[in-house]
């Protein structure tokens, strides 16, 4: 199961962001190249364990894209980005981005009291980034349905369990300056 994923998995080249060993793969950077039957093998899986009885897909910005895409395309459900730049329309809601290599800001628009949302990302680290958006989400009145990452790197996801977070990831791994390994 999602061997084409694992597979690729182990041939990510790593570089150095400050002290975190940051994986370069084409589901999390768009780099070198993503190959359709990767992003079907994902997107398939996906389709497979969440609840896709939603309003919207969510999609962060910026490789969460090609996951919501090929998603909405499977299932004929919109989906929304939530955006690293400001629109400065009413409603929007500003979000702080705390990675384990960067700070930034989120922005989200359009979503309103009662939405059912599903949220996809790539990638789940330190959980900053999902728990900042989730705990945005509701405060917005959304029903955040399930919440699905591809790759699960850290102790992100157990720290969001231990405060209440849900969230499906698909593969577990590990990153050290020799590459990435797949965990049970
Ligand atoms: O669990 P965390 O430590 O919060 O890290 C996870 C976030 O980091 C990456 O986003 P990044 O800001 O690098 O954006 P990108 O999608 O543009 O690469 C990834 O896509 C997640 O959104
Ligand atoms: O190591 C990483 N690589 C790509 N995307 C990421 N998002 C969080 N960590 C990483």
């Amino acid at each position: 199961m999602l061997e084409k994923l694992c597979d690729s998995l182990l041939n990510a080249p790593i570089v150095r962001r400050g002290e975190y060993y940051y994986f370069i793969h084409p589901i999390a950077d768009g780099v070198p190249f993503l190959e359709p039957d990767l992003l079907e093998e994902i997107t398939d899986h996906i389709v497979q364990i969440a609840d896709m009885d939603v309003d919207r897909i969510i999609a962060i910005e910026a490789m969460g894209i090609p996951l919501a895409t090929a998603l909405s395309l499977k299932t004929g459900i919109p989906f929304s980005i939530i955006r690293k730049r400001s629109y400065e329309l009413d409603g929007e809601i500003l979000l702080s981005q705390q990675t384990g290599y960067s700070k930034g800001e989120l922005y989200i628009n359009a979503i309103k009291n009662g939405d059912r949302v599903l949220i996809v990302d790539d990638v789940v680290s330190t959980g900053g980034t999902l728990m900042a958006l989730i705990t945005a989400l509701k405060s917005m009145g959304a029903e955040v349905c399930d919440t699905v990452v591809v790759l699960e790197r850290g102790e992100g996801v157990s720290r969001m369990r231990d405060m209440g977070f849900e969230v499906k990831t698909l593969v577990r791994i590990s990153v050290d300056e020799n590459g990435v390994s797949i965990e049970d």
